[in-house]
């Protein structure tokens, strides 16, 4: 009888163990399940034993007073095993769920972050007008490729270029129509552009610069002749018929036998555009050179 007994709870709380392994959850915590069966077993074997008036060695009276026992001693021994104080085992796995659900959601809130900073990075760059890069760009670009053409003794060349007397553009043709030549000014500049490391911004205003590196200034004179010519063939349509623009270029350059700062090169380009622009304008002048090749309207 005492073997059936013990069978008969064995049976219960491995059910109900089962149970939960095939994700059929109850409300009693997994800690709780032998104690449960036993309890279950123990009335169900009393209603039993007196309805029918069993004759046995295990009397109602015996099995309560084990299962007293029983009690005592695993209340006992979980109190030991976590201290009397640590959460059960059913409170750990549900903060560990919780936690792992807060930690995806907090990885996807971080990647979209990452995703906003750096489309927010990017407008930074970008002048708003024209769509090119913009001045503060160019300041770190120029500076980042005056050490690589230093480091890796390779030349450079800047372009500072400015369209002619575009005060008279949006004096005549209003303020809209000047935006209008310095989007497609910008926009003739980057389509001529023909290496992937060449680099056209909107240094201000009206000006633009660009930056070539590994480009000797010859080959920088003859890439702004081109821009150059191209600008001069805009035609941008207006009420007041088709408008048309010239600009002005100014080359420097480093041939990196030494060292050269961003204000250095921008001087020599500066100069070389301030020349092109008391000369006559619409044409391009290399930075105090023999071979300033004045490039004719
Ligand atoms: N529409 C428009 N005009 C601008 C913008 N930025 C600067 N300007 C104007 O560009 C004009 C530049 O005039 P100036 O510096 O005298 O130069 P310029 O008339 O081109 O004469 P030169 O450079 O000597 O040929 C000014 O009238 C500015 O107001 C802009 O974003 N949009």
């Amino acid at each position: 009888m005492i073997l059936t007994f013990v069978f008969l709870t064995s049976l219960l709380s491995y059910l109900l163990f089962a149970f939960e392994n095939a994700n059929i959850h109850f409300e009693t915590p997994k800690t709780h399940y032998i104690p449960l069966s036993l309890l279950i077993v123990s009335v169900l074997y009393t209603v039993i034993f007196l309805a029918a008036n069993l004759q046995s060695n295990l009397t109602p009276q015996t099995l309560w007073m084990f299962a007293i026992i029983y009690y005592v001693v695993e209340n006992y021994w979980q109190q030991t095993t976590s201290n009397g104080s640590g959460p059960d085992e059913e409170t750990v796995d549900q903060l560990n769920k919780t936690l792992a659900d807060q930690n995806f959601e907090m990885q996807v809130t971080l990647r979209e972050l990452k995703e906003k900073n750096h489309e927010l990075e990017k407008l930074n760059t970008l002048d708003a007008l024209s769509g090119i890069h913009n001045r503060r760009h160019f300041d770190k670009r120029i500076l980042a490729e005056l050490r690589r053409s230093r480091r890796e003794q390779l030349p450079l060349s800047l372009v500072m270029f400015d369209i002619d007397h575009f005060k008279k553009v949006n004096d005549t043709y209003g303020h809209l129509i000047g935006d209008e030549v310095i989007r497609s000014v910008a926009l003739t500049a980057a389509e001529t552009l023909q290496r992937s490391t060449d680099e056209v911004f909107r240094y201000g205003g009206e000006e633009f610069a660009l930056i070539l590196p590994n480009t000797e200034k010859l080959g920088a004179f003859a890439l702004a002749e081109k821009i150059r010519i191209k600008i001069s063939q805009l035609a941008i349509n207006s009420e007041k018929g088709p408008v048309s623009c010239n600009a002005s270029f100014g080359v420097g350059f480093t041939d990196a036998t030494h060292s050269m700062s961003p204000k250095d090169i921008i001087g020599q380009a500066d100069d070389a555009l301030y020349q092109a622009k008391e000369t006559g304008r619409n044409r391009v002048i290399i930075f105090n050179s023999e071979e300033n090749i004045n490039a004719t309207q």
